[in-house]
């Protein structure tokens, strides 16, 4: 019989064949820790005297979710995962370098390999055919300190891609699509992956915003065939050498299968207050919703393509963003902050009045870098609209992508960007 990606990925760090429901320990090849939850894993650590890490070359704590650091506090914990880099030869990934998910798939994730992180969105690296999940402080703490974890082997989703993406409609709004199809639990501890046509069309950042959001539906993980694409994105970055292929068997057997066509899909929209409360952005209820901050970043959508789609709308329509809208942007990295910096992108971005940040996770969040008001609404690019998700619990968030953003910061309320688009 035929495996899934997820069976083969899982079989080879178990070093037995698994099948959906075995329990099995493997191989940890990478673990990533960041300031909000890895505080608490080396507190662990050190209360088991287990502060070590079996992969220091695969472990690596990030400085992202409050950077630069609001107050003392926290600047107290970025002190302590400073020095837990330093006892244990662990990487650093420090202020102004970058969002976890980010940094990590760019810099570090291989294909075929088991990555675990103390934060829900470690599924990002899917996107490069990993296996790659978040999980518990402490889990990912004896994870890496031991280079081992258990897991149970998920159920598998087929999702296939059909279609080609109709102007003004990108990835963001198809994972919003399925995410509002299957609900907030609807895929709890099982393993989606993407396969079809489509797939071949959709390029490494676009890969990376739907595995990203694979957990608002609960999923353990969101794997995407490690394919030419994937090879040519890991020769671009110098990697060439960490590059694997990883597809599923012709035979696999998966435990559900769907199908989407996107050729028809609308820009879509999530309401408050839960991700999977989307419609089409044509919908009543996300009618004359006016905007007071619009909000492009994170590791969903904070990318140089996500940042150029934005930039490219508020030029090409020659509008400023409305005045009574704010639009802050926090870019996914330090690289892609150059990148935008070189090619113009920040200047469009700019001049049309946006406050651009450190980049970090930023308000999505909730921390710092543009908390809303009390009765605000805002509209962001990022994966989580819950109740306070932008610092205060008397305010709505709504999500749609780096095009909506844009387009409804323009206008001051949710709007269909092919309504402003060039
Ligand atoms: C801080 C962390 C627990 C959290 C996560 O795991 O996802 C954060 O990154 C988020 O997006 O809500
Ligand atoms: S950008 Fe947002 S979703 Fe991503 S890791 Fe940071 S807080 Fe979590």
């Amino acid at each position: 019989m035929g495996q899934t990606m997820t069976q083969k990925i899982l079989s080879e760090h178990a070093g037995q064949d698994v099948t959906p429901g075995d329990t099995v320990t493997v191989d940890v090849d990478k673990a990533l820790l960041q300031d909000g939850t890895g505080p608490l894993t080396v507190r662990q650590l050190r209360d088991m005297d287990m502060e070590q890490t079996a992969i220091p070359e695969g472990t690596v704590v990030f400085l992202d979710h409050q950077a630069p650091p609001m107050n003392a506090d926290m600047a107290n914990e970025h002190d302590l995962l400073r020095d837990f880099v330093k006892n244990t030869g662990a990487q650093l990934s420090d202020v102004g370098d970058g969002i976890c998910h980010q940094v990590m798939t760019f810099d570090y994730t291989a294909p075929r390999d088991i990555l675990i992180g103390a934060d829900s969105h470690t599924v990002t690296g899917g996107a490069v055919g990993a296996l790659a999940t978040g999980m518990g402080s402490t889990d990912v703490g004896v994870g890496f300190a031991t280079g081992q974890t258990w897991m149970r082997v998920p159920d598998t989703d087929e999702v296939r891609l059909e279609g080609e993406l109709g102007e003004g409609v990108y990835a963001k709004d198809l994972i919003l699509q399925i995410i509002g199809d299957r609900g907030a639990d609807g895929a709890n501890y099982r393993s989606m992956e993407f396969v079809g046509p489509l797939v071949d069309d959709l390029r490494i950042d676009e890969r990376m915003t739907i595995s990203n959001m694979v957990v608002e539906a609960g999923a353990k993980s969101g794997i995407f065939p490690s394919d030419e694409t994937t090879k040519e994105f890991y020769e671009d970055r110098g990697r060439a050498d960490e590059w694997e292929a990883i597809e599923p068997d012709e035979d696999a057997e998966y435990q559900m299968e769907l199908t989407y066509d996107v050729s028809e899909l609308e820009p879509q929209v999530a309401y408050p207050h839960q991700v999977d409360n989307v419609v089409p952005v044509s919908d009543d209820r996300v009618q004359d919703v006016p905007i007071d901050q619009a909000f492009l970043g994170s590791c969903t959508n904070g990318r140089l393509e996500d940042l150029r789609i934005a930039a490219d709308i508020l030029e090409a329509s020659g509008m400023e963003i409305n005045d009574d809208t704010r639009l802050i942007v926090n870019p996914a990295s330090r690289e892609i902050y150059e990148q935008a910096m070189e090619e113009g992108v920040f200047e469009v971005l700019n001049e049309a009045g946006a406050a651009i940040n450190t980049p970090g996770c930023g308000i999505c969040y909730g921390g710092h870098q543009g908390a809303l008001a009390d009765g605000e609404n805002a509209i962001g690019a990022n994966n989580r609209n819950f109740k306070g998700r932008f610092g205060n619990p008397e305010s709505d968030v709504y999500l749609g992508s780096p095009a909506t953003v844009a387009a409804s910061a323009i206008k001051g309320e949710i709007t269909d960007p092919r309504e402003v688009l060039p």
